[in-house]
């Protein structure tokens, strides 16, 4: 043995002494001995049907602080539930908590490990996909989507005029519009569109079988070379399902703009796909292709359900609060005037209806437990020991409604964002709702201007009202949330009436 072969066991001999003294010096953060909240088939926390699931760990906060350890199985979870831990651990220490959890079925048995939302932080790809995004969809390159964003608001608002009683599903085209069209240049049909089937066809395996640790391989590893037709092994045949349809989800629109490429002038298809593939380097092989047709499915499935979600949030606070709405309108008819639709530009001149839609994403949480994040060293946090490999739930949802930094949490108030003479605004929650660190989420400056479109497209056209019943009644829509990874408030009636003639014309024109 050389002097530095010995060196180096005691190097590691010392590593090893280190990591078992800080873990006897500092204890797991605390939680529950039990799990009696979740249905624990395997080691995933389940969606209770009853509660929504952010209020079931903010209750666990209570007892037991804002990080809670829910010893779940091999691998460990927490939740953060305040904003501060959450900043700490997620934004300032990002280096090490921004992976995600790599099963067996993700990472061997399926692509999905390839997808963004799931692509860890030790795969290459990773910093191809965040590049991608800055280049697309940053703060300095997202406004050459605009004129998409306000073409398609206008149609939609077409739409509402034709026929508002099936507002939702005029929210779920315009959405998916405008992503499919800034993403592959491509035009969704008003009904049936067969490239967003393929989606919903995918996002609709997304259930709790898409949850880390349902199905046991991703306990016990060895299964996987159980065969297929063995009986028990019917995550075989759900693998190759995800397979199937994610690599249709994730070509055929890719393919579409690689065809129109070839029929039209490439460039002019102004589109994310078009563009990158006109950059693509000489020489590069279908990995470069992979990172853009699996980077535009990211646009579609991380920017669609989320818009739906702020808009049918941002329509029942104007139906539960005309006051807000009025003051609202009154602000786009004294910047915009009566001759023009607002536009996106117009946007830093609207303090109150900005207020507004920050407090219907503070007051209704879109993705209220975020995307969990994976801890890839062994760390410290106040005093507590959280050992590499824990997947860490961020509950934005308890942090947008903590009533120590947002007074009254359940009241509908965008003052609490406009500075006055005797108070400062409240912080902006933008902090959290876009998620952390090195996995902030990339859409968010484009989902700003999509909702301002809208919102404010919707507002200088129509005043949003209660609906009424057969006895002329009305009806007060109740605020209820489906229990879903992106909430969306339960569907509810509503009246579209335009505001003026006037109004109305320039929706014809
Ligand atoms: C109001 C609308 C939106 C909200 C509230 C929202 C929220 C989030 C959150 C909480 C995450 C998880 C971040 C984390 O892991 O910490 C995320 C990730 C992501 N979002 Fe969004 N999002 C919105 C719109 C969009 C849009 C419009 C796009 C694309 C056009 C988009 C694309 C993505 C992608 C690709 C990721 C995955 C990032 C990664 O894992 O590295 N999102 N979003």
């Amino acid at each position: 043995m050389t002097l530095q072969d010995v060196l180096a066991v005691f190097l590691f001999a010392i590593a090893i002494w280190c990591t078992s003294y800080i873990r006897k010096q500092h204890r797991l953060p605390p939680g529950p001995n039990k799990i009696s909240l979740f249905r624990t088939r395997f080691k995933a926390p389940q969606v209770s049907a009853e509660k929504p699931l952010w209020k079931q760990y903010a209750e666990l906060s209570k007892l037991y602080g804002p990080v809670v350890y829910l010893g779940l199985g091999k691998a460990p979870f927490i939740v953060i539930n305040s904003a501060k831990s959450a900043v700490d651990l997620l934004n300032k220490r990002s280096r090490i908590y921004s992976d995600r959890q790599m099963t067996v079925m993700n990472s061997e048995l399926t692509h999905r490990g390839q997808t963004v939302f799931l692509c860890s932080t030790s795969n290459p790809r990773l910093v191809q996909y965040q590049k991608m995004f800055r280049e697309e969809m940053g703060v300095n390159s997202v406004h050459k989507h605009c004129k998409t964003q306000e073409q398609e608001a206008k149609s939609f608002l077409r739409n509402i005029l034709n026929d508002s009683q099936y507002y939702v599903q005029h929210l779920k085209t315009v959405a998916g519009s405008i992503i499919m069209k800034v993403t592959y240049g491509y035009t969704v049909e008003p009904h049936n569109d067969p490239m967003i089937q393929l989606v919903r066809d995918w996002l609709a395996t997304i259930s709790l079988k898409a949850l880390p640790g349902y199905w046991l391989v991703d306990s016990y590893p060895f299964l996987k070379y159980v065969p297929p037709w063995f009986p028990g092994t019917e995550f075989h045949q759900w693998a190759s399902e995800q397979n199937t349809l994610l690599e249709k989800m994730i070509s055929t629109p890719f393919e579409w703009t690689r065809r129109q490429m070839q029929h039209t002038d490439p460039t002019t298809i102004n589109s994310f796909v078009a563009s990158r593939l006109l950059a693509k380097p000489d020489g590069s092989n279908d990995a470069y292709d992979d990172v853009i047709r699996y980077g535009a499915a990211a646009m579609y499935v991380g920017g669609v359900d989320t818009a739906v979600s702020v808009l049918e949030a941002f329509i029942l606070a104007m139906v539960l609060h005309p006051e807000v709405q009025r003051r609202a309108q009154e602000e786009i008819d004294q910047i915009v005037g009566p001759s023009r639709l607002p536009e996106i530009k117009d946007r830093p001149n609207m303090p109150y209806l900005n207020a507004v839609l920050t407090e219907v994403m503070r007051w209704s949480p879109i993705a209220p437990l975020g995307n969990t994040h994976r801890l890839t060293e062994d760390d410290v946090y106040d005093g507590m020991f959280i050992p590499a490999g824990t997947c860490i739930i961020p509950n934005i949802a308890a942090m947008l409604h903590d009533e120590n930094r947002y007074p009254e949490p359940e009241k509908f108030n965008p003052e609490r964002f406009l500075a006055s003479d005797e108070v400062e605004p409240q912080d902006d929650p933008r902090i959290f709702i876009y998620g952390f660190g090195r996995r902030i989420c990339p859409g968010r400056h484009f989902a700003e201007s999509s909702s301002f479109a809208l919102a404010s497209g919707l507002l200088a056209t129509f005043n949003i009202l209660k609906a009424v019943d057969g006895e002329g009644n009305e009806i007060t829509p109740l605020v209820q949330y489906e229990n879903s990874f992106v909430s969306h408030p339960k569907t509810f009636p509503c009246r579209f009436v335009p505001k003026s003639e006037a109004a109305a014309q320039l929706l014809t024109d």
